[in-house]
């Protein structure tokens, strides 16, 4: 008898599925459950799997994400979903460990754990901190810019802009989402509990993978006047003894020498960089990750490490 953790990923052949993959296959205390090419959208053959093991991740569309829930009968395994579905969903624990020790703690116990978005998570690393602190008043009228790598939009933009489609548009970064609809907002305003949702403004690029998401902050308009020193010191010492979020020096000029933010420096890590800038009135800031790590399959991979009660760091350098 093998006393390897059973791992299944529904959804393995995607962009979050088959980094989760690439790194469990480099681990020898998980066993990958494989579905054979041509069944790997067979309901039976996805349940049986799913019901062998200890940790499914779903890396789907979010009507796909919902159904594999469903057709789990075992109770013990546990479910990490990679998609929206879940995410606002009292019976879900969100799979953001760094937020608070009640966060991570839900998270060991949970058989059900949303992983955060992209943006979400970005943008959460930011306001959540601020919120609990009382610095940012819950109706603050929040914005945020974002700017992604184009994997974030899965397999299909990645042929989109990879392929010999590619249009002239395309080369140039490309804001969307502009109606306000954006499928992070639900989650954005819930875990922080904002009275309302931010105005979000991201941008996709012709890059793969890293994001930089953004918050500016009014200083006279929050619940007192504070410095860019004074949010700095609330963020450190929120994020202190963390692993993969660090707060960066204040105004960051040993990080950032000539000034720029570039957003694609921790593609391939599950690290988030968080920086704040600005003036005694103009506060800005900005959290640096990958879409795809702490932003998708890194994150998904730590929080079944805290699920399993291993070191939340293992296959994560
Ligand atoms: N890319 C990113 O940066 C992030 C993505 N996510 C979320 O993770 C999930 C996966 O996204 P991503 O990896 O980008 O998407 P991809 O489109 O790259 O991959 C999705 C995979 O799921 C497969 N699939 C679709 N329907 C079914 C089904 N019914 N049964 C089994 N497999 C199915 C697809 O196969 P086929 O192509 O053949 O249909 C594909 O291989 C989504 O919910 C996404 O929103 C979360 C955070 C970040
Ligand atoms: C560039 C791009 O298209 N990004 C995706 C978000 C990727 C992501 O985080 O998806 P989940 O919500 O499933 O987690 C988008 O804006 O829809």
């Amino acid at each position: 008898m093998s006393n390897k953790f059973k791992v299944f990923i529904d959804g393995k052949a995607g962009t979050t599925g088959l980094k989760i993959y690439e790194r469990l296959g480099k681990r020898d205390d998980i066993e990958i459950l494989l579905i054979d090419e041509d069944k790997r959208k067979d309901t039976d053959e996805r349940a049986r799997l799913i019901n062998s093991a200890d940790i499914v991740f779903l890396c789907l569309p979010d009507a796909a994400a919902v159904e594999a829930v469903k057709l789990c009968t075992n109770p013990d395994t546990r479910i990490i979903d990679a998609s929206t579905a879940h995410r606002t969903d009292p019976a879900w624990d969100y799979g953001f460990p760094e937020l608070s020790e009640k966060h991570r703690e839900n998270i060991r116990k949970s058989k059900r754990v949303a992983n955060p978005g992209c943006y979400a998570s970005g943008f959460i690393s930011l306001v959540y901190p601020l919120i609990q602190a009382g610095v940012l008043p819950e109706d603050y009228p929040v914005t945020c810019h974002a700017v992604s790598g184009y994997s974030g939009g899965g397999n299909k933009m990645i042929d989109a802009i990879e392929g010999a489609d590619k249009t002239f548009e395309m080369n140039s970064p490309r804001q969307y989402a502009l109606a306000q609809h954006h499928k992070h907002l639900p989650e954005m305003q819930a875990v922080c509990g904002m009275k309302y949702p931010p105005m979000f403004n991201p941008i996709v690029d012709d890059y793969f993978s890293g994001m930089v998401v953004s918050v500016p902050l009014v200083s006279r308009c929050l619940n007192k006047k504070y410095t860019p020193a004074e949010i700095h010191e609330i963020m450190t010492a929120h994020y202190a003894g963390q692993h993969f979020v660090k707060v960066m020096e204040l105004g960051g000029e040993e990080t950032l020498p000539d000034g720029f933010l570039a957003a694609n420096t921790l593609a391939d890590t599950n690290n988030m960089q968080i920086f704040v800038f600005g003036n005694d009135d103009q506060i800005l800031l900005c959290s640096r990750f990958d879409n795809l790590g702490k932003g998708a399959s890194g994150a998904a991979l730590q929080n079944m490490n805290i699920m399993l009660g291993i070191d939340e760091t293992i296959g994560l350098e």
